[in-house]
């Protein structure tokens, strides 16, 4: 029985047509729809009981599932784009996530073609498994502050890999604790006694015949993390190394060289790309963002159709708890969050698989907003998914709170992403610095890409908005030129106050709070553009373009309100126009609301991947919640173990005194 059938009638639009436009094509549809299906048809991938085991349990239940995928992985030969939706539906961290994720691009993008020769075949056939070892003890954001040396020996032609002190003991990297056999490891380069920066190295930790920590390594896992299950499914390790010597050509060369006599010779490849695999990784964590967010917001909607509270005074039915428009000013901007997300995700991949382009053919000019829009963009999903996955926990009311509504593991799992690669504020303020030059630079350099508005800051500094009307606001001409309008003028605003500091840097310290604010505006204008230009687009089916006019401006106009302070206070608004923009933020709700169910369809989770009895494509809730309440542990007897032992002599000294 379907309980959500009413609900999936009221749509409007073409819901398969919906499935293509979230997923980017066809092509792209059917591959994750594929491994969906494969993943969710084997029982190995079964993932209910997973909160329940010990730690010990459940990293060896993890290991059972990713030899499983790489079985399937050779048995059915999946592509790599095919595998890694394989990975993704299998929805367990793993020691294979930074294997395929950090450990090989880090090579690719900063090896040489020899390196590349050498260990990519290695590490593809997994023959090796890697892991990307960067963050110490003492230092995860200053990596210039790093402590590990990798001193090099000119007699033997080796580098001597040490951690000199406690805290340069790298402690963190996913798949170091117990099953990398490799890492790249970012150290201090030191020849002839002189430091010349932090780089890569390939470093060997366990024997490939017993997997034992090679002489003058100590290596674990650093312990349990947040939540049950959740992010424990993953090895995050510790790592010292005493005097452990490593060929010269593991050094990963790229950027830099050291010849065997002890030379360094620069290449004409920037500095920065050493730290390329972080843009690589941030604007893969951009996707993942829409996905949790999309996932919670699924849950949450289904929930909220199914859900009835008050509201019915001749018992007749209650209200569903998605008719309120509280729970609609909660929910849809979040519906739409996830949508403006997976949208520009999408843009961003296309500008990092055009700068990739470029620094492979030795061109660079664009990394820097490149390393700004993934850097920024990574900051504000995380920081709204997470935030999203909260919200979605308390829209469905105490049944959120129970493991099996799958919000807690996911929440669990997903908050780290607002601080691994990169704390969300040391990013957004790498992209206020990236503002502030370009705003410097604006006298003699006219800004491209997403900061090309500036290019027209006197006019955006003068003209207000012209908004009359509720309807006025359903203009994309407005809505733009609101959020460029906020953009530019904070951070000319903070670029004057700046400059009243003799000292640039200490201004920027001061002025910290302001600058991740202006930083914040910049990105959420770049996610509003992204969404509107998609809306350019030739997207095909009955209803599809308008269904995602209306999110679209839900977004725009939700951010408008929640920022009202700011673009009041820059002079862009007037307090009625912002109050029409909130009246027409009501009325898309309305509009959203008959295709809510639709929406979330369009994701097209299968009830495994959601893992959430709240958020079953059936509706049927109640008998499975009240099932799964039987197949607890707890449950397994009436009366518990420990009862006699700890339970029963209170009970009987109660008894006892009572008779006195
Ligand atoms: C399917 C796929 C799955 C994915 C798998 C993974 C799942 C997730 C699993 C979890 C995995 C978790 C895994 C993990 O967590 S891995 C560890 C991740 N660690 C971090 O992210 C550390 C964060 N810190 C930094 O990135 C740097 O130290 C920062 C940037 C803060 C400072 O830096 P620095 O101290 O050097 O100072 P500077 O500010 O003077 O900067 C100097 C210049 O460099 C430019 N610059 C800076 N950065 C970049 C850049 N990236 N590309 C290009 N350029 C860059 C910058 O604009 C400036 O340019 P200019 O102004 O001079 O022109
Ligand atoms: C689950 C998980 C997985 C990880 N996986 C890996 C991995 O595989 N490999 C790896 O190398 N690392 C990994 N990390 C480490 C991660 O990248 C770092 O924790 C992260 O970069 C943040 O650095 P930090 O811990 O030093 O935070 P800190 O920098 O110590 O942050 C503490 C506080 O200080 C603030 N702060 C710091 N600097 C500034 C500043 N300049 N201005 C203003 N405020 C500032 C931050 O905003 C934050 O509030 C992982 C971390 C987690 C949680």
């Amino acid at each position: 029985m379907d309980y959500l059938s009413d609900e999936r009638k009221k749509s409007d639009f073409d819901v398969e047509a919906m499935k293509v436009a979230w997923a980017g094509s066809i092509q792209e549809f059917q591959l994750s729809d594929r491994m969906a299906k494969l993943v969710a048809n084997d029982p190995v991938f079964e993932k209910f009981t997973r909160p329940m085991l010990g730690r010990k349990e459940l990293l060896k239940n993890t290991l059972r599932k990713s030899a499983h995928a790489w079985k399937l992985i050779i048995d059915l030969r999946l592509s790599e784009e095919e595998a890694k939706w394989l990975r993704l539906y299998v929805d367990e961290p793993a020691y294979t996530d930074l294997h395929w994720g950090m450990f090989i691009p880090a090579i690719e993008g900063q090896g040489t073609e020899e390196q590349k020769k050498k260990w990519l075949p290695l590490a593809k056939k997994m023959q090796i498994i890697g892991c990307y070892a960067q963050t110490e003890l003492g230092h995860g954001s200053n990596v210039q502050g790093l402590e590990t040396t990798a001193t090099f020996d000119t007699r033997t032609d080796e580098f001597i890999m040490h951690s000199p002190t406690l805290t340069s003991s790298k402690w963190w990297p996913g798949g170091l604790g117990k099953l990398s056999t490799h890492a790249v490891v970012y150290a201090r380069l030191i020849v002839g006694g002189q430091f010349h920066g932090v780089h890569g190295f390939i470093v060997q930790l366990r024997s490939l015949e017993d997997h034992s920590p090679l002489p003058g390594i100590t290596v674990g896992d650093i312990g349990l993390k947040f939540g049950n299950g959740a992010y424990n499914t993953m090895d995050n390790g510790v790592l010292r190394f005493d005097h452990v010597r490593i060929p010269r050509n593991q050094m990963l060369m790229r950027v830099s060289q050291v010849t065997k006599e002890g030379k360094i010779m620069q290449s004409d490849v920037p500095r920065q790309l050493i730290y390329g695999t972080m843009v690589y990784v941030r604007q893969t964590i951009v996707a993942d963002a829409s996905k949790a967010l999309s996932r919670a917001v699924c849950i949450a909607t289904r929930y909220s159709a199914v859900r009835r509270q008050f509201g019915s005074r001749d018992g007749g039915p209650e209200t569903q708890v998605i008719d309120y428009k509280t729970q609609q000013s909660r929910l849809f901007p979040l519906l739409a969050s996830a949508y403006a997300f997976r949208f520009v995700s999408e843009w961003l991949k296309s500008l990092y698989l055009d700068v990739k382009q470029r620094l492979e053919a030795n061109e660079f000019s664009t990394l820097p907003e490149a390393h700004a829009c993934t850097a920024g963009l990574k900051s504000l999903t995380t920081t709204a998914t997470a935030d999203g996955i909260e919200e979605c926990r308390k829209l469905c009311g105490g049944h959120g709170y129970l493991v099996s509504s799958g919000l807690p593991e996911l929440f669990a799992v997903y908050i780290p992403a607002c601080t691994y690669e990169g704390d969300n504020v040391v990013l957004m303020l790498q992209v206020a610095r990236f503002l502030v030059k370009t705003v410097s630079e604006l006298g003699h350099k006219k800004p491209v890409g997403t900061t090309a508005y500036m290019g027209r800051v006197a006019s955006l500094m003068q003209k207000n908005s012209a908004v009359q009307t509720a309807e006025g606001w359903l203009n994309p001409g407005a809505v733009v030129e609101a959020f460029e309008s906020r953009a530019a003028r904070m951070a000319v605003r903070c670029a004057q106050e700046l400059a009243k500091f003799g000292n640039p840097e200490e201004g920027f310290a001061e002025l910290a709070v302001d600058l991740v604010e202006v930083a914040v505006s910049h990105c959420q204008l770049i996610v509003v553009t992204k969404f509107f230009e998609k809306l350019q687009q030739d997207i095909p089916g009955k209803g599809v373009k308008e269904s995602l006019e209306v999110l679209c401006y839900v977004y725009a106009l939700f951010l408008l309100h929640k920022h009202q302070g700011d673009f009041l206070a820059t002079g862009y608004l007037t307090p009625k126009q912002a109050s029409l923009a909130n009246a027409q933020l009501r009325t898309l709700y309305s509009k959203v609301r008959p295709n809510a169910i639709a929406l979330v369809d369009s994701f097209s989770y299968t009830d495994h991947y959601l893992g959430s009895i709240l958020g079953r494509y059936d509706g049927n809730v109640y008998p499975k919640l009240y099932e799964a309440a039987w197949e607890d542990p707890l449950n397994d007897s009436d009366v518990i173990d420990g009862f006699h032992q700890y339970v029963q002599p209170i009970l009987k000294q109660r008894l006892h005194s009572a008779k006195l």
